[in-house]
């Protein structure tokens, strides 16, 4: 089995990213990149960790209108990231012209609700079903518009799969049980992510904040 664990590089500076990525790269299977890295690194950042030797996950998050996705998808290309994040909520035909835009050899997922996010702040923004409900209806549409599968947390991960057989999700708002959840209000254990379905496990803080990210690493891979 590869190690389905990508370690959520979110730190501005390039160096201790690339330092913690050469300490932990035996313990995870690849190194997500996100906003916080890429707008201060961009390209050469990723290629700086790219360097390191294991998949890339670009999540950048795109959502505006599809002629500016489809553009910004052709733009990270010559990265040859494994995978790339889009918002679903920016509907059907963004979605599929991100996908068609990012040619072969990169999976394209869309975030669904943010894992911050609990059943009150849905209400807050007007949508009055449950979080699985609304997860499921982006998976929906997610897989409607062609793309290989989602960002959901490991609270519906389980009913999307079972909605969705083939299709590829990631979990982030993962801690290992007793650990810090910090800004996560859906959390699961990597473990039970694993269990009901998730393809990749998304995990920051939890190793790089620790005292002993390797330790750190080494301990949730031997959960899983
Ligand atoms: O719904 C989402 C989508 C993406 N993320 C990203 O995952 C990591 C999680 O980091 P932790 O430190 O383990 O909380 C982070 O990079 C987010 O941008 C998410 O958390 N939820």
């Amino acid at each position: 089995m590869t190690n389905p664990i990508f370690l959520a590089l979110d730190m501005p500076q390039i160096d201790a990213a690339k330092v913690m990525a050469e300490k932990v790269k035996a313990h995870v299977g690849g190194f997500k990149l996100g906003l916080e890295f890429f707008c201060a690194h961009g390209h050469h950042g990723v290629r700086e960790i790219a360097q390191v030797g294991l998949p890339i996950f670009l999540d950048l998050k795109l959502h505006d209108i599809p002629n500016t996705v489809a553009g910004a998808m052709q733009s990270i290309h010559t990265l040859e990231p494994s995978i790339v994040t889009v918002h679903a909520s920016g509907g059907r035909a963004m979605m599929e012209d991100a996908k068609a835009a990012a040619g072969d050899g990169c999976k394209v997922v869309a975030v669904t609700m943010l894992t911050s996010l609990s059943e009150r702040d849905l209400k807050r923004m007007g949508l009055t079903s449950s979080v699985e409900d609304q997860v499921l209806r982006l998976a929906e549409l997610a897989h409607t518009a062609g793309l290989d599968g989602i960002v959901c947390s490991g609270h519906e991960v389980k009913a999307v799969h079972s909605q969705w057989k083939d299709g590829f999700f990631v979990v982030p708002g993962l801690r290992p049980a007793g650990s810090a959840v910090g800004d996560q209000k859906r959390v699961v254990t990597p473990r039970q992510a694993r269990d009901d379905g998730a393809g990749m496990l998304v995990i920051g803080r939890p190793i790089s904040r620790a005292d002993d990210p390797v330790e750190a690493a080494r301990a949730i891979e031997a959960t899983l």
